[in-house]
């Protein structure tokens, strides 16, 4: 697999995007005019400094307006190609990507067009040159790659061939099954790029919104498995037109375009057995059967308080780690450890966020499968050293710098808590609430990376993304995207802030980057679990008493199911499954949410709906500590 990307498609100076290029594991560059007319060197120092990076230029792009013109505008065009040649054979690429015209006094006709073609080729076939094709969406006489393909068989020259951009068929809903019948030496190049399905006007969508394969809507996996049908085996490129990206991290955006490529292509090898493919053979995307633990990196103050936060909660104190200051709090299928070493990870990771989730625990099939997986796809790997008798679980960095570890059924790994361990002497008096398993974990992060993470999840691990949904706050919007598993054991609700007044921008700014925000416990009796927290002395989350008016409304609710949602401060959301009841702690910290949820009848989202009433009282219990008022 020979993997490129355009340099239209990520931030900073040409050197900068070089580097952060190379470093991501690309083989080429597509060299975006713009990018190089902005470079105050020569085309041939571009040349060398793209050669000194590791990298091929792939093609140079793109040349507008060429085809159907009538004279003087077609010699013109010409002359205008020819000095492009020049630049090309300095720069040192042979490969020019002209895009379907899109010039009013462009005349169309198919033979018109493969002329013109052909006699381009003979000027490029005279400088060792080639030309690709590529019909633009809204090209204005050609927005379709089969009429493309048609100009480039009829202009019958070696030098002209066609370029597909699955971003240009797949806007427009063209059948990919027709680039099957496409001979695979005349597909130059092959650009990727997928795009969130917005109805918008196709060539702003088209410029603003596009992003990596798999990060959007698009059936990008249908169209490269029609392309390998045909045995093309050259570059697969990446022309990412974003607004974000280019303002983003150019390392970030780098990682996640190798790591998009890599799993889309592990797609295809999958689903197309039968092609032999030059990609590399990687374990599959890993399954996850549910969230081993938790972990808080924290300062014996604030572990203090989330122990007297976790007992009330009805977790018990289980054990002590055999060597570190790490300890086990348990209910039904819960774990969560605190962790208070001082020399350690999560001693560094207490010194930059504060206290926080510092790492956590994955239960997946295969751990070692997971790594493997993880590292093909360009995930940091993370190691620390164990002690005499510990055992290494495998894993991962995360969000915001976070770990991920693996734990599995099938090896060792499946007795850590018995090996690393021991009973503690007195185990703190705690009165079960009925807390079976987690149900979500909610990470923060700025709304820019949310992609990022998006992929790393969805790529890694056998799950898959709900639509985004607008979380309204009173200070701001704040987009969540749910991944999940099959069997719902693993929720994960990524949440991008756009500012730091909302809860979760507070809660980003506050600890220092994103990281987890929410745990979201499931029982299976919300009710016996609220009269069990308050015998536990548990005061939870007050909500404003308007809330209840509006849902008995809204959902035409028996009186006493909305008297007692009043009485039990519980929230309350129905969909077409089922009914989905919630309560909250009040706030931790600066913002940590502890929840408690009950699923009743397969209810398959999050209570969206609720969101701008449980944060507004999330705020009004924060605002004594300087939570601003919106
Ligand atoms: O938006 C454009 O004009 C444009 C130019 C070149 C391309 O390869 C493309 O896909 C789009
Ligand atoms: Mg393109």
């Amino acid at each position: 697999m020979k993997t490129s990307i355009a340099t239209v498609s990520i931030s900073g100076d040409l050197g900068e995007k070089l580097a952060a290029i190379a470093a991501a594991g690309f083989d080429g560059i597509e060299i975006f005019e713009n990018d190089f007319l902005a470079f105050d060197g020569s085309p041939r120092d571009v040349g060398s400094m793209v050669r000194d990076a590791g990298l091929e230029i792939t093609l140079f792009q793109p040349f507008r307006d060429f085809e159907g013109l009538p004279e003087p505008q077609r010699g013109r065009a010409f002359d205008r190609a020819e000095r492009k040649f020049d630049v090309m054979q300095e720069l040192g690429t042979d490969l020019m990507l002209v895009c379907s015209s899109v010039s009013p006094v462009s005349l169309g006709g198919i033979d018109r067009a493969a002329a013109d073609f052909f006699e381009l080729g003979e000027r490029a076939a005279k400088r060792g040159l080639r030309v690709g094709y590529e019909a633009l969406a809204w090209g204005r006489h050609v927005h379709d790659h089969r009429d493309a393909w048609e100009i480039v068989r009829r202009a019958n020259h070696p030098n002209i061939g066609i370029i597909l951009d699955s971003f240009h068929t797949l806007a427009r809903k063209i059948d990919v099954g027709s680039i099957r019948s496409i001979p695979k030496d005349k597909i130059f190049i092959v650009q990727l790029a997928d795009a969130p399905a917005i109805d918008m006007d196709l060539l702003y969508w088209s410029r603003h919104f596009r992003n990596m394969p798999g990060e959007g809507d698009l059936p990008v996996k249908d169209f490269m498995r029609a392309v390998a049908a045909t045995g093309y085996d050259g570059y697969l490129s990446l022309e990412i037109f974003n607004d974000q990206f280019r303002g983003g991290s150019a390392k970030s955006i780098s990682v996640d375009g190798h790591r998009s490529l890599v799993y889309l292509m592990d797609q295809v090898r999958r689903e197309e057995p039968d092609i032999a493919l030059a990609t590399p053979d990687i374990p599959d995307r890993v399954g996850v059967h549910g969230v081993e633990f938790i972990e808080f990196a924290a300062d014996e103050t604030d572990a203090a308080s989330l122990a007297t936060m976790f007992g009330a909660l009805g977790f018990r104190k289980e054990g002590r780690h055999v060597s570190k200051n790490v300890t086990l709090y348990r209910q039904g299928g819960i774990n969560l450890v605190i962790n208070t070493e001082r020399e350690s990870f999560a001693h560094s990771s207490f010194t930059v966020h504060g206290t926080s989730v510092c790492a956590i625990g994955l239960g997946v099939e295969d751990a070692q499968a997971a790594v493997l997986r993880a590292r093909a796809l360009g995930a940091e790997p993370f190691e620390q050293a164990v002690g005499p008798g510990e055992l290494t679980l495998p894993a991962i960095r995360g969000v915001g710098g976070s770990v991920v570890h693996f734990v599995d059924r099938t090896s060792e790994l499946a007795r850590v808590w018995e090996v690393e361990f021991v009973p503690t002497d007195a185990p703190a008096p705690a009165r079960p609430v009925g807390l079976r398993q987690i149900d979500h974990v909610g990470q923060t992060m700025d709304h820019d990376e949310m992609l990022t993470w998006l992929l790393f999840y969805t790529s890694i691990f056998r799950t898959r993304k709900t639509p985004m949904v607008d979380v309204i706050d009173p200070a701001g919007i704040v987009r969540s995207q749910v991944i999940e598993n099959d069997d719902g054991s693993l929720r994960l609700t990524l949440n991008g802030a756009e500012n730091r007044r909302t809860l979760a921008g507070h809660f980003i700014a506050e600890s220092f980057g994103s990281s987890t925000q929410h745990l979201a416990f499931a029982t299976d009796d919300i009710f016996a679990t609220a009269a069990a927290l308050k015998a536990n002395g548990f005061a939870t989350l007050a909500i404003s008493p308007n809330y209840y008016d509006d849902v008995e409304a809204r959902f035409g609710l028996e009186p006493e199911l909305a008297d007692r949602l009043r009485e039990e401060n519980m929230l309350y959301d129905r969909d077409e499954h089922g009914e989905y009841f919630q309560l909250y702690a009040p706030t931790w910290g600066e913002g940590f949410i502890f929840e408690i949820v009950e699923r009743r009848g397969g209810y398959k989202g999050y209570g969206a709906a609720n969101a701008p009433f449980r944060i507004a009282a999330q705020k009004r219990h924060m605002r004594p500590r300087g939570m601003p008022r919106v």
